[in-house]
């Protein structure tokens, strides 16, 4: 397990604000790592990516074809939550990768807080499957997408999810997520 990837310099916010953080969830190969990392960069808020968070034993097992299980998952959720839990501590703002896909696994992430909120990444498993072939040099391989979509309990209304689509360019997604969020104006660059 390698330590979070540093966080982006947050900017100095005269606002007081609770902070947010944004969990961008799918199934793997939609994209969570790729506009998870573009949408802290243009926020400029702190950025991890779920995947640093696994064991090196979920990593070997994923990679050899096994897909992880609700008893792999829950530790690597519980790190994960604890870092969102530090962010907000510190006031930060910031937006993590991670698939979180069922439901209870996005209960384990937000807890009570409303400022755990869902970014759900959703495509159809024929774009996702070109993607993930189309990749090259990631533990995870494409025969895992029957399981990772079996898995997925895509957000419901109560979870209050910004749901976008991924046919677009990973600008174009980040745009659309922004533009979801109640930022104060001029907080977006690029
Ligand atoms: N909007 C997009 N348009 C085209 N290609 C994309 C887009 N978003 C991501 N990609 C590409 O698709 C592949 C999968 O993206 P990425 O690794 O970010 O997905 P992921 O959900 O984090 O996958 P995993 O969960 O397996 O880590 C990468 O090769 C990435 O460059
Ligand atoms: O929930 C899971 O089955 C795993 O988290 C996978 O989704 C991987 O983390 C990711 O997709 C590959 O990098």
């Amino acid at each position: 397990m390698t330590a979070p990837r540093s966080s982006a310099p947050q900017a100095a916010d005269s606002r007081a604000v609770a902070p947010t953080v944004l969990v961008v969830m799918g199934v793997s190969g939609s994209g969570k790592s790729t506009v998870a990392a573009l949408l802290a960069e243009r926020l400029g808020w702190t950025f991890a990516d779920g995947d640093d968070f696994h064991t090196q034993e979920s990593i070997a097992r994923m990679r050899d074809g096994h897909p992880l299980d609700d008893a792999a998952r829950q530790p690597w959720l519980g790190r994960i939550r604890a870092w969102i839990d530090a962010r907000l501590a510190a006031g930060e703002n910031a937006v993590v990768a991670c698939s979180a896909l069922k439901r209870a696994y996005r209960r384990t992430l937000t807890g009570d807080s409303g400022q755990v909120r869902i970014v759900f990444l959703e495509g159809s498993r024929a774009v996702i499957q070109g993607r993930v072939q189309a990749r090259h040099g990631h533990f995870m391989p494409a025969s895992l997408l029957d399981s990772q979509f079996a898995a997925l309990e895509p957000p419901g209304p109560e979870e209050d999810p910004i749901t976008v689509g991924i046919e677009d360019g990973p600008d174009a997604i980040v745009a659309a997520v922004a533009a979801r969020l109640d930022l104060p104006a001029g907080d977006v660059c690029g």
